[in-house]
């Protein structure tokens, strides 16, 4: 709130100091509606120039870049004939600059019940309480929608680390911190996603927690289900789980001894500090 109750119209600035040309404390001056209608217009108008000079100078800076390039150059990507990359002059890093902070994607990977999820809330709260802005895709949540069509045999798990992985690479660009937890159990599938974004930007966290503790945990019930023959092809009972040869980080949980999720997330919040990622 500002000494007239009012809430800036961007964190930090006031109105009068973003238009830059009465505080409010000149509102008890002798100041007729005339008057301040006329400096309200030119007050406008002068933002307006400022606003148009930026967009001209980012579609020079678009217009510099393409300089010598074909422009007419079309691509065939899957069953996309004729397509072709349209740039915008605002950017990943002028996005970065206003979140302050860097974008990435945090890949959590693991067994049914491993704390894929709970680590991922608590490294989203840790964030959001600093500030930062991120967004979880949870597995079991996108398959309520976006990957609703797919099934748990091992094309389809492909498919929705596939699609998961381009949203993620979206988010990021958008300059999220994007946490994916899913249980994405095949290392050629995890490689292609971090195949998608710059190498450092794709963080790939194990949850390496025994088959034992999952089972023990079962907060479903589906591994009681998948030992009764009632569900087919679970992970870990009779589908497989490859755990992953070069994460950057290791959650690691024995039985009888599990770190809470807590300083689990806080590794994972460490690890970006350390990277540089919670700053632009
Ligand atoms: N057959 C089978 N195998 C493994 N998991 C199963 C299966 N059927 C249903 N579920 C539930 O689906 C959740 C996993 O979805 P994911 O999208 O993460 O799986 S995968 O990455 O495509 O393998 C998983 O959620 P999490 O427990 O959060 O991992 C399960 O609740
Ligand atoms: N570090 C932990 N220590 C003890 N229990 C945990 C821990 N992390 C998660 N849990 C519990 O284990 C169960 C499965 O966690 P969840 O995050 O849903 O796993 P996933 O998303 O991998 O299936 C939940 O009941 C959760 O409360």
């Amino acid at each position: 709130m500002n000494a007239s109750g009012l809430k800036p119209a961007l964190p930090g600035i006031s109105r009068s100091k973003r238009l830059g040309f009465f505080s409010f404390s000149d509102r008890n001056k002798p100041f007729d509606s005339k008057q301040r209608g006329v400096c309200l217009i030119k007050a406008a108008m002068e933002e307006t120039q400022t606003l148009k000079q930026d967009v001209n100078g980012m579609v020079d800076k678009l217009a510099n870049r393409h300089a010598g390039k074909n422009h007419n150059q079309l691509s065939t990507i899957g069953n996309s004939t004729n397509i072709k990359w349209h740039e915008c002059p605002v950017e990943k890093i002028d996005r970065e600059k206003l979140l302050k902070q860097k974008g990435c994607v945090i890949w959590i990977t693991g067994l049914s019940g491993s704390g894929k999820s709970t680590v991922a809330c608590a490294l989203s709260h840790m964030l959001y309480q600093r500030g930062n802005l991120s967004y979880i895709l949870d597995g079991d949540n996108v398959r309520h929608g976006l990957n609703r069509d797919l099934s748990f045999k091992a094309e389809d798990r492909a498919e929705n680390i596939r699609r998961v992985g381009e949203v993620a690479k979206l988010f990021a660009d958008a300059g999220f911190i994007c946490i994916a937890c899913l249980i994405s159990p095949y290392r050629r599938d995890r490689a292609e996603c971090r195949s998608m974004l710059p190498n450092r930007d794709f963080v790939e966290v194990f949850m390496d927690v025994p088959l034992q503790v999952c089972e023990n945990r079962d907060p479903k019930g589906l591994y009681k289900l998948a030992r009764a023959g009632k569900i087919k092809g679970f992970t870990g009972i009779d589908d497989p789980y490859e755990p992953p040869l070069d994460a950057e980080i290791v959650l690691q949980c024995n039985t009888g001894d599990c770190s809470n999720p807590c300083d689990m997330a806080e590794k994972v919040l460490s690890y970006l500090e350390v990277e540089g990622y919670l700053q632009a």
